[in-house]
């Protein structure tokens, strides 16, 4: 086959392969089958028709392992295997002596050759004209030269069927080959499809992720966004509620924006959001969740974390902020006030989410309140 023909690719040869590999072993059962008739129906010459078997069962059986061997050349292999048996074929009918078992004999070609049916849907026609060529060639010369029957008989015993099913089996062949092609054709034209499919899916699904993170996270932040930080925080307000452990929320509210905004432009007051939702999402550590509320708030949810240890996440916070800003030099302040609750489930009764948010909220502004009456009276003094 020409190199870029459609069925010249490697996987139809495997496909070949498997077919010829299908066919070689139907054609062993099928020679072992007739060494009974050979017994019975050809008493005369059995043995050798048996050596003849033998070998050709031998033969068969090499295909079978340069098929496994090399799938690359699936239907040289099997001409090999085809050409022998045809001419075990000639040689065996004109061993017979009784037009009754000649035609069982013709017969159990026909079965062979219907065996291979599958073979013939992928070998081009010069294959199938190869295999049959000793055939039609050699069988009547062979049978005038040995049998001890007469042509006529031949004729009558299905020969004439056999060699016209022989003549014409290159043109089936044909035809079957050029639907094997376009079978090719169709299932590459598939395969590239399917491939541009593919594609097209994965790019829906990485579009379908980023629109998700879209619509859960800040942009600015990277952090999740107002609603999923309150459906994070419900789910764990009903965990902590059924296993009877505390939790804890920081609302953390940035100090100043607005002047660090006006005094050192909009990207520094951004500056000053991302750093401080760096430092949540560190308080928040793998267990808990920070997400922008909006503005300059945010939440960070601590599950299983008592008055204790929010404590201490919200003084690590304010200190981390501190030794950031000193560390590389930042000219605005970077200033949070935190409103800071626990709820326990064992020693408290039910809240929900709104409740310990606007708890949090207000603790926050009290301290916002502490924190501005502290910096002015310090200012009131230094003056
Ligand atoms: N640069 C920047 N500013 C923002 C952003 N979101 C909100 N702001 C500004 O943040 C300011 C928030 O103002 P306020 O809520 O009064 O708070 P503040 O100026 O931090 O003052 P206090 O909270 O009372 O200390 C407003 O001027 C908003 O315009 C943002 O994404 N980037």
């Amino acid at each position: 086959m020409p190199p870029g023909n459609p069925g010249s690719d490697s996987e139809s040869r495997r496909y070949c392969a498997r077919l010829n590999y299908t066919f070689v072993m139907f054609a062993i059962a099928g020679l072992s089958c007739f060494l009974l008739f050979d017994y019975f129906e050809v008493p005369n010459a059995w043995q050798l028709l048996w050596a003849g078997r033998f070998l050709l069962i031998g033969i068969c059986l090499l295909c079978v392992f340069l098929l496994r061997r090399n799938p690359q050349n699936p239907n040289g292999i099997v001409l090999f295997g085809a050409i022998a048996s045809n001419l075990f074929f000639c040689f065996g009918a004109a061993m017979i002596d009784n037009v009754i078992a000649l035609s069982l004999w013709n017969l159990s070609f026909a079965t062979c050759m219907l065996i291979a049916m599958p073979a013939w849907l992928v070998w081009g026609w010069r294959y199938q004209l190869a295999s049959s060529l000793p055939l039609i060639v050699f069988y009547i010369p062979i049978f005038t030269w040995l049998s001890p029957l007469q042509l006529t008989d031949l004729v009558g015993a299905g020969g004439a069927y056999l060699m016209t099913t022989l003549c014409i089996a290159p043109a089936l062949a044909h035809a079957r080959f050029s639907t094997f092609q376009r079978t090719v054709m169709l299932r590459l034209a598939l395969e590239g499809r399917n491939a541009e499919l593919n594609r097209v899916n994965q790019q829906l699904l990485t579009q379908q992720h980023e629109l998700e993170y879209r619509a859960n996270h800040d942009l600015l932040t990277s952090l999740p966004n107002r609603r999923f930080g309150l459906e994070f925080f419900e789910q764990v307000l009903l965990d902590s509620t059924r296993v009877r452990r505390c939790l804890s929320i920081l609302f953390v509210d940035v100090d100043r924006l607005k002047h660090v905004n006006d005094s050192f432009g909009h990207a520094e007051g951004d500056h000053l959001i991302q750093l401080v939702a760096e430092g949540v999402a560190q308080a928040a550590g793998d267990q808990g969740m920070a997400c922008r509320l909006g503005g300059d708030e945010f939440l960070v949810v601590l599950p299983g974390a008592c008055d204790m240890a929010s404590q201490q996440a919200a003084t690590q916070l304010m200190r981390r902020l501190q030794e950031r800003r000193l560390r590389e030099g930042i000219a605005f302040p970077v200033d949070i006030s935190i409103g800071r609750v626990t709820h326990d489930p064992v020693l408290q009764s039910d809240v929900d989410v709104d409740d310990l948010i606007q708890i949090a909220d207000d603790r926050m502004y009290r301290q916002k309140r502490a924190r501005r009456r502290a910096a002015a009276g310090l200012s009131d003094r230094q003056a």
